[in-house]
């Protein structure tokens, strides 16, 4: 019998290719899901289970990054791993959780290693790549170095004024609230602090980066927008993030595009407004507004570099200088709206436009300097609130430590109470340590990421270094979750113990040469805004806020409601 061999029809041909496909699309998502291979590699390091797919999310969303990790190392030890996120692949770390290792860590790995992923995309995407906080190697030299004079000890000098005005205009609204209270007003002077010390000190960083007339970019109703900014897994919607980033995106490249223009002799006017506009509309229209800005040969073309850029950094200075002396009114610290396109002298953003790369001379493009004036701002708003919060909410609720840091400042602010000087800051010792040790109790970054480049723990795998866990690890802080300022005086016998056995153990700012680069400025915000505050008034609590309830899925470490108090004038 002939055998003719049956030749499949083509719907079932198209049929077993559906099915193949099929079973390999199950099988990639299996493998994305459960991710054997990362699991494998990293099967020497003990760790908490992690679900399929969802790893250790939803114990982090409970609890908080911070007190997981505390958790974690009590557990499983100094180093653990941890799936941290829902992205698929990239979402393992290894968290180091011990002092001494952190600090050996911290000080040998430049490259932070961000983890979460990112929602942006287009122009904001290249912004965020390109600051200092997310730059690397090379490009990170180049623009660490372009920061360092904005906090140089002269410059830090030049910022006291404006910090100490921003505190006392929170001083007298916390004051009108006090009387309010006493005459029976509205709300009874209830006041979250928190948000109050962050529309304070987004007053400071934002007139810094824009110079001081630029405080219209700082009205009450973008403040909500701008908190929104600070983290990378938004809790609002992100609309609300874009909406925000936008906002400094067009104002910061408006001011370049003027500055360009005013470095280009003769440019008409009205071509420079139409190029602010076109900026501001194609924001609007979702485009990619570095791109829109008419190029005519002499202004920032399609790539973005700067080319109409003065020769030399001191032409830019003088190029600076003349767009402040055509408007002497707005830098002398009035608050009348600021010429349109004039960068002020003095200003971080005027710092950056002036900076270049000693090798080549070449400036920064556009994206790149709003990167840098975005994290400015980002970095240097929220983590000094937060911290400042939570400082006044550990003097609340300890009135032997707010009665001392009271009798600091009077003694050192004399029988008048006059405003603090910069003389009068290393004076403020107590009020420092107070600061202190509510960032050792309540660190606003609560960990960092390296990038690991060795094979222990395989490449492209983070390493998370944890600053809540160190902070409060009882092997190195003494009654770690108490708030013991004294710790931070020399005089007191717990300073030696912890000082001399462990190094770098107080770590709220980082580690060597990727440290915080603006812990100075920090810090003496902190203390003008605190001896300010406190030569004048109290805070008390209101009540249900002991243990204060923090946000738990936040990047950095803030108060999840506030902190809410009552001010209280000091007789
Ligand atoms: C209490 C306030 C602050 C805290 C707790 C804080 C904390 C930190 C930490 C932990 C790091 C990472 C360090 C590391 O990886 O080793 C960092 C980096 C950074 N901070 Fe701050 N910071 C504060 C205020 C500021 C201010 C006021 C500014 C600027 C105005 C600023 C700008 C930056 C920048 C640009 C980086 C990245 C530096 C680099 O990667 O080279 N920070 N900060």
């Amino acid at each position: 019998m002939l055998l003719i061999p049956q030749v499949p029809s083509a719907a079932a041909i198209l049929w077993a290719a559906l099915r193949f496909g099929l079973l390999a699309a199950v099988l990639v998502e299996l493998i994305l899901i459960l991710d054997p291979v990362t699991r494998w590699k990293l099967r020497h390091i003990p760790g908490p289970f992690a679900l399929p797919l969802l790893g250790c999310v939803p114990d982090i969303l409970r609890q908080g990054a911070h007190a997981f990790f505390l958790q974690c190392r009590k557990k499983y030890g100094p180093v653990f791993k941890a799936r941290t996120a829902l992205a698929l692949g990239r979402s393992w770390v290894v968290v180091v959780a011990d002092t001494e290792l952190m600090r050996q860590v911290g000080f040998k790995l430049r490259n932070h290693e961000m983890t979460e992923p990112s929602l942006m995309r287009g122009v904001f995407k290249e912004v965020e790549e390109a600051s200092l906080f997310r730059a690397a190697d090379d490009f990170w030299r180049l623009v660490r170095s372009a920061w360092q004079p904005a906090f140089a000890s002269t410059s830090l000098a030049g910022y006291l004024p404006r910090m100490t005005a921003c505190a006392e205009q929170l001083a007298d609204r916390m004051e009108d609230r006090a009387r309010d209270a006493d005459g029976g007003g509205d709300g009874g002077g209830r006041v979250n602090m928190w948000r109050e010390l962050g529309g304070m000190t987004l007053q400071v960083v934002g007139s810094t980066a824009y110079g001081y007339s630029r405080l219209a970019l700082l009205l009450p109703e973008l403040r909500p927008l701008w908190s929104v900014l600070a983290h990378a897994l938004p809790d609002e919607p992100f609309t609300r993030m874009l909406q925000a980033r936008t906002t400094l995106l067009t104002a910061c490249l408006e001011l370049i595009r003027g500055w360009k223009d005013r470095a280009e002799r003769g440019s008409d006017r009205k071509a420079r407004r139409g190029a602010a506009e076109a900026v501001a509309a194609a924001v609007v229209n979702g485009d990619d507004p570095t791109r829109v800005v008419p190029t005519d040969g002499s202004r920032g073309g399609p790539d973005g570099a700067i080319a109409a850029a003065p020769a030399s950094p001191s032409a830019a200075a003088a190029d600076v200088a003349a767009a402040e002396a055509s408007a002497p009114a707005q830098a002398n610290g009035g608050d009348a709206p600021a010429k349109p396109h004039a960068v002020e002298a003095g200003s971080f953003l005027g710092l950056m436009l002036s900076a270049r790369d000693k090798a080549t001379g070449q400036g920064l493009s556009d994206p790149q300097l709003v990167a840098q004036v975005q994290i400015f701002i980002l970095a240097g708003y929220e983590t000094t609130a937060n911290a400042l919060a939570f400082a006044v909410h550990c003097l609340a609720t300890h009135p032997e430590a707010e009665a001392r840091l009271i009798a600091e400042v009077d003694s050192v602010l004399g029988p008048d109470r006059r405003l603090p000087t910069a003389a009068d800051l290393p004076r403020l010792v107590y009020t420092e340590a107070v600061f202190n040790e509510a960032m050792r109790l309540y660190p606003p970054a609560h960990a960092m990421t390296r990038r690991v480049g060795g094979c222990k723990v395989p490449p492209g795998v983070p390493l998370v270094l944890a600053i809540y866990a160190g902070h409060h690890d009882p092997r190195v802080w003494p009654r770690p979750e108490e708030f013991i300022p004294e710790r931070f005086l020399p005089d007191s016998p717990l300073h030696p113990e912890v000082a001399a056995r462990v190094p770098n153990a107080h770590t709220p700012f980082g580690w060597g040469s990727r440290m915080c680069i603006g812990w100075k400025f920090a810090l003496q915000e902190a203390k003008i805004a605190l001896a300010t505050l406190y030569r004048r008034l109290r805070f008390e609590l209101e009540p249900g806020q002991v243990p204060l309830p923090l946000r738990p899925s936040s990047l950095t470490m803030a108060p999840r409601d506030g902190v809410w108090v009552r001010p209280v004038m000091r007789c």
